[in-house]
């Protein structure tokens, strides 16, 4: 009795020692791999059962016990090495745990059976059954312990696993929405991609980290379970079995349909959060219209959708689980008609019943388990279609593949021939139909037109945010469809309406702009500034260039309200150009009026970033017009009138006439001079 205390205790910190050790490393070393120290710990594993077998033989112990052991033990190192080949050490230590904890809890109905038939069997003497049964409790704590750590182990284990999975399908997911061409967006709301990101990567992580860790312990008990039913009755086993076909007919049709739901829930809950966003992030509108409460019904109907879905849900699944639960219970009394029977035709001990109606107790939990475990799963799968979508789909405009031209050959001669072009999305409405414009190198051309007759879509199609229907649009004679579209952005200077910023400093936001934005220096971002003329205007808040912009620039907004748009304006321009160096230039000038001063900056500003470079200006302000070498008129969807700014304004008849009287561009004076 002292010698298999001594043998099982004196197992045990060696155990625990090599089990701490595992566990350190594991939190160290994340991508941890099999090491001589991995193999120690197998060993001592080995070591572990090797003693405790010891005892058990030595006390009578059945052999099948010492082989399940051994089989656990077994699959424990091979599992670990199999799938050390193929996943991380982590997965690979989870699965082993796995084994060990399902076949530690397994193995206690058999040893159950094993003391109520050494009960039955030692008779009266009550020496041998003391000593028989104090051996077989020692050893079944020694299980039982060994059995709880590999359970612990486990479950971090796969939680750790599963996260890592969870992580790298977000990134992969964000990585590929970036990648896709301007199109895609226009087609795919923010909210929604949002939406894709969060929610349903959550319900996909759900599924592949609690779940999967208890599913698999599921499964593997249910296995285990159904093997040592065979094992200690062949003939009730197969009997109590007959369930399961028609039960597994029902979980694939069970599967089917939650799939589809989840997949339904997942895109209904995307409509919703894409309508909170599209609002959340219009607010001003919706409150300058008193929408609040009319948006918040529409909200309400879309979460109401959501909520059906979730009811349809919940009835299948309460469905699923009422069947699994009903057959769990028809299985416990198969087992005891059927066992009762064998006991009392002989066929059958005490003991072997009762280990086999406790291993019906476990595959019934388990079975339990299982439902649960597979709707989790196909919720996940259903969610998970349109994610798998995303990470499938090959953008249509290539990233970075494609001609690299030197740039100290490039003069910059900018030419649309025969262009034709209507957006992805409104097919039936072609912004261009044959449009021709040729901006010779080193030029400024103004474009000019009513609002809509797509002269910003002029400046998409030269950044190839998409590519033309029919004709070509050449950069020095090169069609812009072989070069490389990265290169050709970084070659080209852009300045639009809209406020470019992110919600981080002023600083981190003109060096955005730069290729390599760690490498840019203080002094470099302060130069940026001065050759914007913003440097002054930024000196004015408090912290300079540390102040904080906010989303879209808004706590600009609210701080400085009255200069926000010249502030836009003025850093629209600092922005990427000074840092880029770009031979082409593309500017869009903001609409409102700056006051006389900001507007002095701003044009001497432009005036000087224009120098030597290729430029296509929509222009909105006169002196502008009058400063470019050429105006282009859009119209009609093509290039109405194009000449000198004199000889279009001559033109008594032309559109650009008229468009500039309408637009009050012409001072009094001009007007009377030109009459
Ligand atoms: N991504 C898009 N998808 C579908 N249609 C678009 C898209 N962008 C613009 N449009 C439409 O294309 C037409 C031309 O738009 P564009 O912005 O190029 O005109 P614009 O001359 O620059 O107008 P404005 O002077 O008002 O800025 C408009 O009718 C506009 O609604």
């Amino acid at each position: 009795m002292l010698e298999i205390l001594v043998l099982t205790l004196s197992s045990y910190p060696l155990y625990l020692c090599c089990f701490l050790f595992l566990i350190i490393q594991l939190i160290k070393v994340q991508n941890y791999h099999f090491t001589v120290q991995n193999i120690a710990e197998a060993f001592s594993c080995c070591l572990y059962i090797k003693l405790l077998s010891c005892a058990l033989s030595k006390y009578r112990i059945p052999s099948d016990f010492r082989c399940l052991l051994y089989v656990s033990l077994f699959s424990f190192v091979m599992c670990g090495f199999l799938l050390n080949c193929f996943s991380s050490f982590i997965c690979t230590a989870a699965v082993g745990f796995l084994s060990v904890s399902s076949a530690v809890t397994m193995s206690a109905p058999f040893l159950l059976g094993q003391v109520i038939d050494t009960i039955y069997t030692t008779g009266t003497d009550t020496e041998t059954m003391t000593a028989s049964l104090t051996s077989l409790c020692i050893m079944l704590t020694g299980v039982f312990l060994c059995g709880g750590a590999a359970n612990a182990a486990r479950v971090y284990l796969m939680q750790t696993s599963g996260q890592q999975i969870v992580r790298n399908l977000r990134a992969s997911i964000f990585s590929s929405i970036l990648k896709q061409e301007v199109a895609f967006f226009d087609r795919n709301k923010t909210g929604e991609l949002i939406n894709r990101l969060s929610a349903d990567t959550a319900v996909v992580g759900r599924s592949i980290t609690d779940n999967l860790s208890d599913g698999l312990r599921a499964v593997a008990q249910a296995a285990a379970g159904v093997s040592m039913m065979f094992y200690v009755s062949p003939s009730l086993a197969s009997f109590v079995l007959l369930i399961v076909p028609p039960m597994a007919g029902l979980a694939v049709v069970y599967g089917r349909y939650l799939r589809s739901i989840s997949k339904q829930t997942q895109d209904a809950l995307a409509q919703a959060t894409q309508l909170a966003e599209e609002r959340i992030s219009n607010m001003r509108t919706v409150r300058a219209f008193g929408k609040e409460l009319s948006e918040v019904n529409t909200y309400i109907q879309k979460t109401d959708h959501v909520l059906d879905l979730a009811k349809k849900e919940a009835v299948l699944r309460a469905g699923f689980f009422g069947v699994t639960g009903l057959s769990g219970n028809l299985m416990i009394l198969s087992v005891l008609y059927k066992g009762g029977l064998l006991m009392a035709s002989q066929h059958m001990t005490v003991g072997e019943l009762s280990s086999f109606l406790m291993y019906t107790f476990w595959v019934g939990i388990s079975i339990a388990g299982l439902s649960s475990f597979y709707s989790e799963l196909m919720k996940g799968f259903g969610a998970g279609s349109r994610l798998w979508e995303l990470l499938d789909r090959k953008p249509e405009l290539p990233l970075s593949e494609g001609l690299i031209l030197p740039v100290d050959q490039l003069k910059g001669r900018l030419e649309f021939c025969d262009v034709s072009f209507a957006y992805p999305t409104r097919k039936e409405a072609p912004i261009f139909q044959n449009l021709s414009l040729l901006v010779p190198a080193g030029s400024i051309m103004a474009v000019v037109g009513p609002s809509g007759s797509g002269k910003s879509t002029l400046v998409s199609l030269l950044l190839r945010l998409y590519d033309p229907d029919t004709g070509v649009i050449t950069i020095d004679g090169h069609d812009i469809r072989d070069l490389n579209p990265y290169w050709l952005r970084g070659l080209i200077g852009t300045v639009n309406q809209e406020p470019v910023l992110f919600s981080c400093s002023i600083r981190d936001n003109i060096a955005y702009g730069a290729v390599d934005p760690d490498a840019v220096t203080t002094e470099d971002i302060h130069q940026a500034a001065r050759d914007a003329n913003a440097y002054g205007f930024i000196q004015t808040f408090p912290k300079g260039f540390d102040t904080v912009v906010g989303e879209k620039g808004v706590l600009l907004y609210f701080i400085f309200s009255v200069k926000c748009y010249q502030f836009f304006f003025i850093l629209n321009v600092v922005f990427f150009l000074p840092l880029q160096n770009p031979k082409i230039l593309l500017l869009d000038e903001a609409t409102s009026a700056l006051d006389a001063e900001n507007e002095f900056l701003v044009q001497e500003a432009l005036e000087r970033l224009m120098e030597g470079r290729t430029v296509l200006i929509i222009a909105h302000r006169l002196s502008t017009i009058q400063n470019a070498n050429a105006v282009a008129v859009l119209d009609q969807r093509h290039i109405a009138e194009c000449g000198q700014h004199t000889e279009l304004l001559g033109n008594r008849e032309g559109l650009f006439r008229r468009l500039m009287e309408k637009q009050a561009f012409l001072h009094e004076e001009q007007k009377r001079a030109l009459r």
